[in-house]
């Protein structure tokens, strides 16, 4: 299959780098990663040890594939979506963290897929990913139910090597991973705290709240999430990852702009049109956002 991958920086090269080994794949992404990898090729380390040869390119315009793989930031989904749209794609997946991407990137092409990626990286250096942990690729189609686009792209996932689950339950799914980023993401952020401490008090009580106040938004959407499921999925990922630095800890760390618009923003906005009370989301979406506003961000 030929794939496009749309944001080679850390899930990007991964996935890419991954896919590699069976398809045909073009990286997109910015100076100087693609430089690097044109030169000598892409380093994976980690949990695989292994130098890939595969195209990079900082001109995503025009290009042509059987899919495109989305791995940019979600606050880049709208130029990303703009990008693609000036090429050929027979399907487009995102494998973002938060929700809303696949909506975006809805307006601009005919068959969009969601997708939820656990898989650890780390963009180190140019040309160099690290994998900090295996993990599992869901995806399927947005609204739910069966889709042969999905089952194809699924299966070109597998016959990569990714650990990958085509679901015909992709909303339930996409609300439960926001769940588990909305309890954990934020509240390790501000403590600057690994995610295994989110699983004590105090930081409990707070994770846990944020998880059902998901959970009880998703069900005022007609998806069928229960409290029980959402703090359950929060605390397993906690405790699976109990040693790493969530993803919006490390933006914060490093002045650069996080998803809190995708993650606890998107629980604040969606609970208000059901009419449904979101506190800790919103107090968690207010801090991070107080901190974006005041830094000068990356
Ligand atoms: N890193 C992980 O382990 C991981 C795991 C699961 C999910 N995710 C999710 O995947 C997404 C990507 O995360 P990441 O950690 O890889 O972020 P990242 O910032 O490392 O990578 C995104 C890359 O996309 C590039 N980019 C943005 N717009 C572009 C464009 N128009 N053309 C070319 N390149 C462009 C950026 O320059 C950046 O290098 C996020 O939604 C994140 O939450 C990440
Ligand atoms: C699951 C998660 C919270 C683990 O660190 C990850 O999605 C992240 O860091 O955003």
């Amino acid at each position: 299959m030929e794939i496009v991958v749309l944001g080679a920086g850390s899930l990007g090269s991964l996935v890419g780098g991954l896919l590699a080994g069976a398809h045909d794949v073009t990286l997109v992404g910015r100076e100087p990663h693609v430089e690097a990898i044109e030169a000598d090729g892409l380093e994976i380390r980690g949990e695989y040890d292994r130098r890939v040869f595969l195209r990079a390119t900082a001109e995503g315009e025009g290009l042509a594939a059987d899919c495109a793989v989305v791995t940019v930031k979600s606050f880049d989904t709208p130029d990303a979506a703009h990008v693609l749209a000036t090429g050929e794609y027979g399907a487009v997946i995102s494998l973002q963290n938060g929700m809303g991407n696949e909506a975006v990137l809805a307006g601009h092409h005919d068959t969009v897929l969601a997708g939820t990626a656990t898989y650890g990286a780390v963009r180190r250096e140019p040309g160099v990913v690290d994998c900090t942990g295996r993990g599992e690729v869901v995806l399927g189609a947005p609204g739910g139910g069966r889709s042969s686009m999905a089952d194809r792209v699924g299966e070109a996932f597998r016959s990569a090597g990714l650990e990958t689950t085509v679901a015909a339950d992709m909303p339930r799914r996409l609300w439960a991973k926001l769940a588990v980023n909305a309890g954990i993401n934020a509240v390790t952020a501000l403590a600057r705290v690994e995610n295994g401490a989110v699983l004590e008090a105090p930081a409990e009580e707070l994770v846990r709240a944020a998880a059902r106040e998901t959970a009880r938004t998703a069900r005022a959407h007609g998806v069928d999430l229960s409290n029980r499921e959402a703090i359950a999925a929060t605390e397993r990922v906690a405790d699976r990852t109990a040693g790493n630095e969530s993803s919006m800890r490390q933006d914060v760390e490093n002045g650069r702009q996080t998803e809190i618009d995708a993650i606890n923003g998107y629980v604040v906005d969606r609970a208000e049109d059901a009419s449904v009370a979101a506190p800790t989301n919103r107090l968690l979406a207010g801090v991070i956002r107080t901190w974006e506003r005041g830094r000068k961000l990356r």
